[in-house]
């Protein structure tokens, strides 16, 4: 029985109308491995695993659990099984306390429940107070609760969908050691993740998927991440070369001058004597830790939260007042804006790719004496697919049918389009391969030159250092000074990042 995998996948496939995201998947786990799928967006990733955690029913193929087929109907057949899964998002209530949140799945009494959270998190490293209501729990606690949640029942097998996409760099090594002691005592792990010098480091065995199908296993250890990239997507990609910095060219066009807002939301945070400016030709960026302002700075530069108490000109856009203007105002003004969450603010799931462009571009020729113009938007929306390598059916397509991926590149396709004056990304590459990431930064790098102000939010120290000119680092809902991005390094910005220099 020694040479039984744990999980055995065996010729699964799943079509949606018009494609097939896995087809004939074989796929075999082990006890005490750590097992990386890796794949372009849109490979097939995501629902693989939905599949074998039961979300998803798969049309065709089997599946073995030590050596018997066994049918996965839903996910509490799954957590029967040992199977446990972390979500990108995760699936907590905020007001409840860790303790609360896990006896909803997890049968016991609470103060059982709550020692063994203690016993757990000593065990693997991942301590968390089991009183502590999840609003007060940074975003690393929280991943911590959910894969103790997954701990709770006699876990063989869990799955993690891009773990490291929400974690701050400190908190990425703090979660591998507890990955690997769960493996060295026999768990198996299935690892999902755009980032391959992790799956380098981490790994065990690697199955790359393309277009829905298999297109090998290695050790991860004995490829580089370049060889890796390109067995995913099937060729190289160039590096984006080295660039002379861009001249000035005139005043800025996004100024915060002293910016105070306190936050709306009791678990926020206030922004305190924000300033900051961006002109034309260059690349402004944010760094910092998830969680320290960066929500409530990009809601008020969007003029999705308008707060009262700032004189108009306390924010500056295109060399007008704009603090008292709302989103729409300010986009006429020639602002384009790529929010952090995709979904819900970035596009309406239930509505087409098509209509989705009309949230934004309503006033870029899409909607004439009233009438929304149909094949203009159409048209709209196809350049946006083709120039972003959108992978889909087309325009007609359901936003929420995209993998996360390629909703990621449609959204950004959609704002770069509008030709904007300025422009303010959160995130520009959250979720996207590497492929399409290099792509991404390089159409940045080209409207910079063109003269577009950007400012960018990012948690991807690499990306930063990569396309920006200048940096600020967000602590505490404070800015630090500029930086020129070519005479700091990481380490000086971590200083920053951790609150250790001003
Ligand atoms: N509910 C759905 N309806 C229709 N098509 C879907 C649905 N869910 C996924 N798809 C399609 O299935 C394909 C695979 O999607 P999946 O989310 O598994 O990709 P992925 O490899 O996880 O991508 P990413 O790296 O972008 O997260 C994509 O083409 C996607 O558009």
């Amino acid at each position: 029985m020694v040479n039984v995998p744990l999980l055995s996948l065996k010729a699964i496939t799943k079509r949606y109308p018009g494609l097939t995201a896995n087809d004939a998947i074989d796929l075999d786990v082990r006890s005490g491995e750590i097992h990386a799928v890796l794949g372009e967006n849109g490979a097939g990733k995501s629902t693989l695993m939905k599949i074998i955690y039961g979300v998803e029913q798969a049309d065709g193929g089997d599946i073995f659990w030590q050596g018997d087929h066994v049918p996965v109907h839903n996910p509490s057949r799954a957590r029967a099984l040992g199977i446990g899964m972390v979500f990108q998002h995760f699936s907590l209530f905020e007001t409840l306390s860790v303790v609360e949140n896990i006896s909803m799945t997890v049968p016991g009494k609470k103060a059982d429940l709550a020692a063994k959270v203690r016993e757990l998190g000593i065990t693997y490293n991942l301590t968390v107070d089991p009183h502590a209501a999840v609003h007060t729990l940074s975003v690393g606690e929280r991943q911590r609760v959910e894969i103790i949640r997954c701990l709770m029942q006699d876990l063989r097998l869990l799955i993690l969908d891009e773990p490291t996409s929400v974690l701050p760099p400190q908190h990425v090594e703090v979660l591998f050691d507890a990955l690997r002691k769960l493996r060295d005592s026999g768990v198996a792990i299935l690892y999902i993740s755009h980032k391959l010098e992790e799956i380098r480091t981490l790994c065990d065995t690697a199955t790359i998927l393309q277009a829905g199908r298999v297109s090998g296993t290695v050790v991860p250890r004995e490829k580089t991440a370049r060889d890796l990239a390109q067995l995913m997507i099937g060729r190289s990609i160039p590096a984006i070369e080295a660039r002379p910095h861009a001249p000035d060219t005139g005043g800025p066009l996004l100024g915060l001058n002293k910016v105070y807002v306190p936050s709306d939301d009791p678990f926020g945070i206030s922004l305190k004597d924000v300033s900051l400016s961006v002109k034309g030709g260059e690349i402004v960026g944010i760094a910092g830790i998830s969680g320290n302002g960066q929500k409530e700075l990009s809601r008020v530069i969007s003029g999705e939260f308008l707060c009262t108490e700032l004189s108009p000109a306390a924010i500056m856009m295109m060399g007008k007042p704009v603090a008292d203007l709302d989103a729409a105002a300010r986009r006429r003004l020639g602002f384009a804006f790529v929010p952090e969450e995709r979904l819900g603010r970035g596009a309406v799931p239930e509505m087409s790719l098509a209509s989705n462009t009309i949230l934004t571009a309503s006033e870029h020729g899409l909607v004439r004496r009233g009438f929304v113009d149909r094949p203009a938007v159409t048209d709209f929306a196809m350049r946006c697919i083709r120039d972003f390598d959108v992978r889909c059916n087309g325009p007609e397509t359901r936003a929420g049918a995209l993998s996360g991926g390629n909703l990621q590149k449609f959204i950004v396709g959609r704002e770069l389009h509008l030709k904007p004056k300025l422009l303010f990304v959160a995130q520009p590459t959250w979720g996207v391969d590497i492929g399409a990431a290099t792509e991404i930064r390089r159409k940045l790098l080209a409207l910079r030159d063109d003269g577009v102000a950007i400012l960018i939010i990012s948690e991807e120290m690499d990306e930063l250092f990569e396309v920006t000119d200048r940096l600020h680092v967000i602590h505490g809902g404070a800015l630090s000074r500029s930086l020129r991005t070519s005479e700091v390094t990481a380490n000086d910005i971590g200083r920053y990042m951790i609150g250790a220099e001003e």
